[in-house]
């Protein structure tokens, strides 16, 4: 499975339109890829609290302007797409979400993922937006995606049930996020942890620069079910990290070193 990650730049100065536009050209440009990963938010900045109702859009390709532009783009290259999360305007009266959205290579919406664990504490998104309340995995044809979303890295829990999920278990978790850069060795750290404690592909795809003030990590990474680093950005500028992943060293690793099996909880 080629797996690549678009680190991309959230550039305040920059409209969101423009980088609608922008980014779809660079998914277009991954023709040849199993799978591409864009990361958190990238519309409006992960840390752009005030205007997510503003930007806020609908999940679905018919009304929602990122969803209409990132199935095309998916059907164009003829690749998977997981195409980061938006501001989601749920059909319930005023609540939004952090809502991933994944696209088949005919462009085809097959799942969206809203972000259970919000982050911000007493503010920020934690009081702007609703949570999610159920794991997500995909069957995308070389192995199951399970999906979450930046601050969800924080939390195990989650991604043992993307790993127990019927009827198959996650073998490549996807990460997309805003994660600063005061927290970048936290974000590799739990990155490589999640790898190796559930024996899975992490491709956690980071955004680059700067944006409401907050420096990003970038350092998105491309990680074994070692906890091997196959592909990583040196930095937070935009960029592509790519890695093709043997999807069969999954089964390898939990076949030699069987940890899986000795949960006792
Ligand atoms: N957008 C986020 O979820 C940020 C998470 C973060 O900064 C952290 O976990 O640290």
């Amino acid at each position: 499975m080629r797996a690549s990650l678009l680190q991309i730049q959230v550039d305040p100065h920059e409209s969101v339109d423009s980088r609608r536009e922008r980014v779809a050209s660079l998914v277009r440009d991954q023709a040849g890829a199993d799978l591409v990963v864009l990361p958190e938010l990238w519309t409006v900045g992960a840390f752009a609290f005030e205007r997510f109702a503003t930007e806020a859009e609908e999940a679905d390709p018919a009304t929602g302007p990122t969803a209409l532009a990132m199935s095309a783009a998916a059907r164009d290259a003829g690749v998977w797409l997981h195409a980061g999360s938006v501001v989601e305007k749920g059909h319930e009266a005023g609540a939004l979400y952090n809502t991933s959205l994944v696209f088949s290579p005919s462009g085809e919406l097959v799942a969206t993922y809203r972000k259970i664990h919000r982050f911000g504490f007493d503010r920020g998104e934690a009081t702007l937006l609703a949570a999610g309340t159920t794991p997500v995995t995909v069957p995308h044809p070389q192995a199951t995606l399970g999906l979450a979303t930046c601050y969800d890295l924080r939390f195990p829990e989650l991604f043992r049930a993307l790993v127990d999920a019927e009827p198959e278990g996650a073998r490549v978790l996807v990460v997309p996020a805003g994660w600063p850069a005061k927290r970048a060795g936290h974000w590799t750290l739990f990155a490589r942890t999640r790898a190796v404690e559930n024996q899975c592909f992490v491709l956690a795809c980071g955004t680059a620069g700067s944006h409401a003030g907050v420096a990003q990590a970038g350092r998105s990474a491309i990680i074994d079910p070692w906890g091997e680093i196959l592909a990583q950005s040196e930095d937070n500028a935009e960029t592509v990290v790519t890695a093709d992943l043997d999807v069969s060293q999954v089964d390898k690793v939990r076949e030699t070193f069987p940890v899986l099996k000795d949960r006792v909880l």
